[in-house]
């Protein structure tokens, strides 16, 4: 059976090879338009002529093919794709597949949604496939993707598509421990993962062997190419064969001769096949923006999700923190939709489990960035989009998330006033962004700000995320590369206090930010998601200035939340009344457990900062207590008066416990430094007193008398304690390190004593 099989897929590789060399398209030709004459019936009745042609040896050109039957292809993979639902292809399918299948390389772009997965999965199972490919051969094929979720589910349309083939391949994501990976790795043939996990093998796995690999992919390819992974895909085109074909797609394409120089693509075709198009998003997709002042960002988002309690809604904000901390708050307060949330600190199966609970049900999922590109969750209703992307193209993949494949879908972007330079970016010419923006109504905005701040009331630990919330964003605003539309000193300091506030936080968290590039920590980048800080030391500067609210300012029918009617400008298909949904009646807002009705207004008085904020760092500097220099931001923490707190005697009382609660781990944490500091310098006094002892005992070891033979026997005992404390010489002098180490304990033990 095994032999006939062989023999049969044999025979129909050698008509493949033949049909793919007679037929190809000619390079830098695109597929004309499809014929008129494309009925379902006649492509069907077509496709079976064209393969009865080929088996005839009658070889048709495939570049004009509509239909995946009508490609040059394996049986066992067209099987797959009709078993699939894949009848018709893309555009993006169409004019990449021909040139790919004949071996060339492609440098693929089309919009979000539009199909490339299968653009190039498909000619990487062929390829393999009339290579003969077994498990024997190792690693043929490996595809890069910038993240684990989305490695994940290249990984599922590869085996969907390629299941009645033989290869053997997984994604190599954090799930498995490494060290199962490395026993493994060497018998997969297709390898979906990201950059750095693949340079961990290349470093780390015995025999690691891509020096068959036939084929390269890089999925969001100008993502792969920037400088985040600049390192990583170096090493990686530095380990594989020079000869192979390389495949890359993205929905924002680099063009940067520099970095496609990098990956040595050899006459590829470039393939952009919405480039005429009218906007860079998908036509169905409908988009609005919104400007908001950071502090009322929250209630705006609030009041979103209470007026769509029917809808799929992606929440995307700008950090590990922010997404934590709106996830647990909005729980609490129970909108009357799930709520989930995802983050790239979870583990992955976390993350699977989640995505697949958010495909399947109406609900609300809040996540960071990691989320942005790729991932292909069917029927979102909105994606919006709390905090500002970093640049247009983040904006295009995370709205991308929704209108998927010819669905319908719908966004929405909130932008502070001091980041509506980004408003411009979206509706410049070239971003091709059909943007309309919206102005909501103040007296139908649900202020939430009381309820946040009972929440962290009742659950303390909370109340550490607020903060830490606060401190992530304005980081991550002070570390956006693009200072065009990132720029602290256009906040003014009312607005700080007032977002604290908003955050439910009695005063505004205390920050100092680091000015060199080089000291921004992994940790940091992780938790706000930044992917590039290219900025240098610089100066902040916050400007008091009057905030000018947006929200007085009450269009007319601009509302995207309540419109009154309809605007017909932005009706692309059906109205806005869709959209904005009418509030669900009984779903009012409930606290777990509170009293909401105990707790009173919270005006915030904007006090009038004292500080001069204009002058340029190095004018004007403060220090602290250890004489590092502070930044302007944290001088201004400093100046919340205790008139910001809320009147209420209850929460009083608890705000005024947590500030003293902040100055004693202040003072802790200053303890906590100096001793640190104390020990490590204490230690490294032993160390080289230990060090001066071996170094006189190795001189006595040289000498030769009798006497000082005697005296070595002890010394030599010392030394063998540092390396071998198993025999008795050693034993006996491992009593002697023990006396040391005790002694250590000891005075380490007073210091700590002294710093109490
Ligand atoms: N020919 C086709 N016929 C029907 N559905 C298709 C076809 N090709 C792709 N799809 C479906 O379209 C959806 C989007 O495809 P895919 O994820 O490949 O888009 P993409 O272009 O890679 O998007 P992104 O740029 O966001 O990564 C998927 O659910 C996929 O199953």
């Amino acid at each position: 059976m095994a032999k006939q099989s062989r023999a049969k897929d044999g025979d129909e590789i050698r008509l493949l090879e033949t049909w793919i060399d007679a037929g190809k398209p000619l390079p830098g030709t695109k597929p004309p338009p499809p014929s008129e004459d494309s009925s379902a019936a006649n492509a069907r009745g077509r496709a079976r002529v064209v393969v009865a042609k080929a088996a005839a040896g009658e070889y048709s050109d495939y570049g004009a093919s509509t239909r995946f039957d009508e490609l040059p292809l394996s049986t066992k993979t067209k099987d797959a794709l009709r078993q699939q639902g894949y009848k018709e292809m893309s555009e993006i399918q169409r004019a990449a597949l021909p040139h790919a299948l004949c071996g060339r390389d492609v440098l693929g772009a089309a919009k979000t949604g539009s199909g490339k997965t299968l653009a190039f999965v498909i000619p990487v199972i062929e390829k393999l496939y009339r290579e003969k490919w077994s498990q024997e051969d190792g690693v043929g094929c490996i595809i890069l993707s910038p993240t684990n979720d989305l490695a994940g589910q290249i990984w599922e349309v590869v085996r969907k598509v390629g299941k009645h083939h033989n290869f053997s391949g997984g994604a190599i994501v954090k799930r498995t421990g490494i060290e199962q990976e490395k026993e493994r790795i060497n018998s997969l043939n297709i390898l979906v993962c990201t950059p750095g996990r693949l340079v961990q093998h290349f470093d780390e796995t015995p025999n690691f062997d891509c020096s068959n690999l036939q084929i390269l992919v890089l999925d969001e390819a100008d993502q792969i190419l920037d400088q985040n992974f600049k390192s990583q895909v170096d090493i990686i085109i530095s380990q594989i064969p020079k000869v192979r074909q390389t495949l890359l797609f993205s929905a924002t394409q680099t063009k940067s001769v520099k970095d496609l120089a990098r990956v040595s693509l050899k006459n590829p075709e470039y393939i952009s096949v919405h480039e005429q198009a009218i906007t860079a998003t998908p036509d169905n997709l409908e988009q609005c923006a919104m400007i908001v002042p950071l502090e009322q960002k929250l209630n705006m988002l609030w009041s979103f999700i209470k007026r769509h309690l029917k809808s799929k809604i992606l929440v995307f904000l700008s950090s590990v923190k922010q997404v934590k901390f709106v996830y647990e708050i909005f729980k609490k307060l129970r909108p009357g939709i799930p709520l989930k949330c995802m983050h790239g600190r979870m583990k992955y199966e976390v993350q699977q489990a989640i995505v697949a609970e958010f495909s399947e049900s109406t609900s609300v999922l809040f996540s960071t960035d990691i989320f942005a590109r790729g991932l292909d969750i069917g029927n979102v209703d909105w994606v919006v989009q709390v905090d500002c992307p970093e640049s247009v193209a983040l904006y295009i993949h995370r709205v991308g998330r929704t209108a998927r494949y010819n669905k319908k879908g719908k966004s929405l972007i909130f932008l502070c006033p001091e980041e509506e330079r980004m408003l411009e970016k979206l509706k410049a010419t070239e971003s091709k962004i059909p943007i309309n923006v919206r102005k909501p109504k103040v007296e139908q905005l649900e202020q939430i700000s009381q309820n946040v701040a009972a929440v962290l009331v009742k659950f303390p630990n909370l109340q550490q995320l607020g903060k830490r919330a606060f401190v992530t964003y304005l980081k991550s605003v002070y570390l956006q590369g693009d200072k065009e539309v990132f720029d602290l000193s256009r906040f003014s300091a009312e607005s700080f206090a007032a977002y604290a506030s908003s955050l439910g936080l009695p005063v505004t968290p205390k920050i100092r930010f680091v000015s060199h590039k080089k000291n921004v920590s992994k940790k940091d980048m992780e938790d706000i998601g930044v992917k590039q800080m290219k900025h240098k030391a610089e100066v902040i500067e916050i400007k008091p200035q009057v905030k000018r609210d947006m929200l007085a300012d009450d269009g007319p029918d601009d509302d995207i939340l309540y419109p009154k009617k309809p605007n017909p400008d932005a009706n692309i298909y059906g109205g806005l009344d869709e959209i904005l949904s009418p509030k669900v009646p009984g779903a009012d807002t409930h606290m777990e457990a509170e009293k909401i009705e105990e707790l009173v207004a919270r005006p915030l008085k904007k006090k009038k900062l004292k500080i001069n904020m204009h002058r340029p760092v190095g004018t004007r500097v403060k220090y602290d207590d250890e004489g590092n220099a502070i930044d302007p931001l944290a001088s201004l923490a400093e100046e919340v008066g205790p008139e910001d707190v809320i009147h209420k005697d209850k929460i009083l009382q608890r705000y005024a416990e947590m500030l003293r609660e902040m100055q004693e781990d202040d003072k802790e944490d200053k303890a906590q430094h100096k001793k640190s500091l104390q020990e490590k310098k204490f230690e490294k006094k032993m160390k080289l007193k230990r060090r001066r002892q071996e170094e006189t005992d190795a001189v006595s070891d040289d000498s030769g008398s009798e006497s000082d033979r005697n005296t070595n026997t002890s010394s030599k005992g010392k030394k063998k304690y540092f390396n071998n404390s198993d025999d008795d010489e050693g034993g006996h002098a491992a009593k002697g390190g023990d006396l040391l180490a005790q002694q250590e304990a000891l005075a380490l033990k007073l210091l700590g004593k002294m710093h109490h």
